[in-house]
């Protein structure tokens, strides 16, 4: 640990696991394997006071009474930054770190680009291009839901075993793809298999490269990685593409017709300076992929999971998307109509969450008001799946209830506050406040266009039925199982 443990402030935050100079590295370890029992033991002996955890360089103070929780959220950037969440745990692989140079784990500099995180335009295009044009882009997602589901998992008469995991993302990158770069490269099987692929070399040789001195990182991403080899491999696919959407610029100007409404030309039309560049535009693309594919992916895979183990929920997920596409064909807004389907996603994220949400790190010493000071250099973050399970937070929080928030929607004034996209202190999937998911909205259409076709079509269950494959904890994050299968049928009429 790069801070020790026996600093005055950290030392009275209690600890999970030894806190020794050297015995705490085995809590680290211990965290890689289990880091949600580590965080409800935590939880449960501690509740609402601080405790920390140990990680390989530093320690991770755990909050999580309400209070805490908001005041993470409302606290500054130049105190406690989110970069943080992008070097230590992995389910924050996707956040593009910000202002700070802090992404030593990932050595993000050389791996993900240091633009990336010094010049994060790509959240503001998220934020304003990509959520306004969903409703308008719906047609292309809806028409690339049906083709990858037809060319992934057969519609046939006969129960067909397909690895859940593996199906589930080639159909997230090609469907998000789509509105990223369009077709026909969006199902173009290098560009997928590169997309896929990204993420770990982006994780496994960040680690390794930034164990070396800060100096020979730029070499090292060379020798050690194909980071660079893998960015080469993506600007074949995109040059081409970003040419001929340039040369219509160059002749017709900026607003040419018929010029493509995807990821790709807004970022184009967004960036500045050398961000136009060919390499950082498809460093772009790639880092955004990287952000998306992963944990849309682990989200689908968990709620097909526990779909296939419940199957009862597949009728009334059925009614409920045939009445509305019978009556309104497929739109945004029909989607928006579908309570079931969103309350059974939301249901899915609440039940198989990661251990910790918000995750930010301490950039000056920063004091709670319980009087906690956490010093600078810290990791700080939320107790997000013993606060998802408590029984404080939510009735029969052990239970599975695929409609549980449909419920809660029809009180007075509360249909907003339970749906997929909205965060709150007990509601932690998508971190909560000014950093909350910027794709979260995004993920949400394309989760309900997956569940809804889904269910319209196919019947699922699980071989060894009812017995649903187990998670595993991976660093902080709950992953499903990667090499279980679903059994699928054409559903009866
Ligand atoms: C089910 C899918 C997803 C989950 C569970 C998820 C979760 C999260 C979480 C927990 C954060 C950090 C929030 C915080 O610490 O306060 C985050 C940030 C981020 N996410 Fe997602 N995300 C998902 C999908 C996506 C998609 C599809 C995109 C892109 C299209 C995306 C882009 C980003 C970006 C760029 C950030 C960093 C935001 C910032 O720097 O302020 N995410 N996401």
């Amino acid at each position: 640990m790069t801070q020790k443990p026996d600093l005055p402030s950290l030392d009275k935050i209690p600890t999970i696991g030894p806190d020794g100079m050297l015995t705490s590295y085995l809590g680290a370890f211990r965290y890689f394997t289990s880091s949600g029992p580590m965080v409800q033991e935590g939880y449960d002996k501690f509740k609402g006071a601080p405790f920390k955890l140990p990680r390989f360089k530093r320690w991770l103070v755990v909050v999580s009474s309400h209070k805490l929780v908001e005041e993470l959220r409302k606290a500054g950037d130049d105190e406690l930054s989110l970069t943080a969440a992008v070097a230590e745990v992995r389910k924050h692989w996707h956040s593009i770190g910000r202002e700070s140079n802090e992404n030593q784990d990932l050595a993000a500099d050389y791996t993900l680009g240091r633009n990336s995180h010094t010049n994060p335009y790509h959240v503001s295009v998220l934020r304003n291009q990509l959520n306004r044009n969903l409703a308008v882009l719906f047609p292309q997602t809806h028409d690339e839901i049906v083709r990858a589901f037809d060319e992934t998992i057969p519609l046939t008469g006969d129960w067909t075993k397909v690895c859940a995991y593996d199906a589930a993302s080639q159909i997230v990158c090609r469907v998000a793809n789509r509105m990223f770069v369009g077709a026909p490269l969006c199902k173009d099987p290098d560009w997928l298999a590169l997309n896929l692929s990204f993420s770990k070399d982006v994780v496994l040789g960040g680690r390794t490269v930034s164990l070396l001195p800060r100096f020979l990182q730029p070499i090292a991403v060379s020798l050690l990685t194909n980071i660079n080899a893998q960015v080469r491999r993506g600007m074949r696919h995109l040059v081409p593409v970003i040419q001929d959407r340039q040369q219509h610029i160059d002749e017709y100007g900026q607003d040419w017709d018929n010029k493509p409404n995807d990821m790709l030309s807004w970022l184009m039309d967004a960036a500045r300076g050398d961000e136009k560049s060919m390499q950082n535009i498809t460093r772009r693309i790639l880092v955004l992929n990287f952000a998306a594919i992963f944990t849309t992916t682990m989200s689908f895979t968990h709620a097909l999971f526990s779909l296939a183990a419940m199957p009862h929920y597949i009728k009334p997920l059925r009614e409920e998307v045939e009445v509305i596409i019978n009556n309104e064909g497929w739109s945004k807004a029909s989607l928006d109509k579908m309570q079931k389907v969103d309350s059974f996603l939301r249901e899915s994220q609440r039940y198989n969450t990661s251990a910790i949400s918000m995750v930010r790190l301490t950039l000056k010493d920063f004091t709670f008001s319980d009087g906690t000071v956490i010093p600078k250099g810290t990791f700080v973050g939320a107790a997000q799946c013993p606060i998802h399970h408590d029984e404080e937070n939510y009735v029969n929080a052990g239970v599975f209830d695929g409609f549980r928030f449909v419920n809660k929607r029809m009180s007075e004034g509360e249909n907003a506050k339970h749906q997929l996209v909205a965060t709150d202190p007990v509601y932690l999937p998508f971190g909560h406040g000014r950093h909350a998911c910027p794709g979260r909205h995004f993920a949400a259409n394309l989760l309900k266009g997956l569940l809804a076709h889904l269910v319209l079509n196919y019947d699922v269950k699980l071989e060894n039925e009812g017995v649903r494959p187990t998670n595993m904890w991976i660093d902080g994050s709950l992953v499903p199982n990667q090499t279980a299968e679903v059994m699928f049928k054409e559903r009866r009429f």
